[in-house]
């Protein structure tokens, strides 16, 4: 279970998060929503133990995560950060291979199962075909990817993903997703993760905490939180929120206002 307990953090004389609080409920999908600049990337990190807070604590599983080495804490926790730069021409294959690296002995190296498990998350997001190119030769949406499988393929118990679906065409939005719910419902698997389209969050999370000026404003269940009120006060827009069918809801702006807003 991964817990935040008052957390408190700046970069230099900027305070970015001003006591954050939120258990994330066991195999849930808890997402981040929230303007640019609110702190979800700076809290992610904190989360993963990247950041230390100035004040508050993370714990994992009871035990405080600064507490536990980074290999530890790698073998619970998989992350996706929001971008990584590689500037080695690294085969595709390898990049994934790296997420493997909490579980691998530093003396035998990988084994063939690691290379298994590297193979079947290529094809679980349909980048096979990419295995053997030159990281550096992927277009942006290719290496968030391929990032993702890394990510994927380091098979934490937690997983925690930083915009996932930033720079994926909407096709590839939608199959990172599926894939992300699919492992954490099968697998048992805890997910925190930020978007920014209150749609996908909708559509794919169960627990909502609305980030604003580094403060959590709102959390609970998403039908609780994802309201028109909630979002139209969390981006200072006019929207209308649609209920399509008993399961589906869809949040879209309302256009005469945002010619009047810019
Ligand atoms: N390394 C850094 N040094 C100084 N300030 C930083 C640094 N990283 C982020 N910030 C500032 O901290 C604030 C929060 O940034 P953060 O990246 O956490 O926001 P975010 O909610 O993830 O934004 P986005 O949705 O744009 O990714 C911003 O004002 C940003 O300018």
């Amino acid at each position: 279970m991964l817990k935040i307990d008052n957390i408190h953090f700046s970069y230099g004389d900027k305070e970015i998060l001003k006591g954050i609080d939120f258990t994330l409920t066991d195999n849930k999908i808890g997402c981040f929503l929230g303007p640019n600049g609110s702190g979800k990337s700076t809290l992610l990190k904190i989360a993963m133990g990247i950041l230390e807070p100035k004040e508050g604590l993370v714990e994992l599983n009871g035990l405080n995560i600064l507490n536990q080495s980074f290999k530890e804490r790698s073998k619970i926790l998989s992350y996706v950060p929001q971008e990584f730069s590689i500037n080695f021409p690294y085969e595709v294959f390898d990049v994934v291979l790296m997420g493997r690296n909490p579980h691998v002995n530093f003396i035998e190296g990988p084994k063939k199962e690691d290379e298994k498990i590297v193979l079947s998350y290529l094809k679980l997001l349909k980048i096979e075909h990419l295995k053997d190119k030159p990281f550096t030769h992927l277009s942006g949406g290719q290496k968030k990817m391929v990032l993702i499988a890394r990510g994927l393929a380091q098979e934490g118990e937690v997983m925690i993903l930083d915009e996932p679906t930033a720079s994926l065409d909407f096709r590839n939005q939608l199959l990172v997703l599926t894939v992300i719910e699919k492992i954490a419902k099968s697998l048992n698997k805890s997910v925190l993760l930020s978007l920014h389209d209150p749609n996908l969050a909708l559509m794919f999370c169960d627990e909502i905490f609305l980030m604003k000026d580094g403060k959590i404003i709102k959390k609970g269940g998403k039908e609780e939180i994802i309201t028109k009120e909630n979002i139209m006060q969390l981006y200072n827009l006019k929207i209308d929120l649609i209920n399509i069918d008993n399961k589906n809801k869809f949040i879209f702006p309302d256009k005469e206002f945002l010619k009047s807003l810019f």
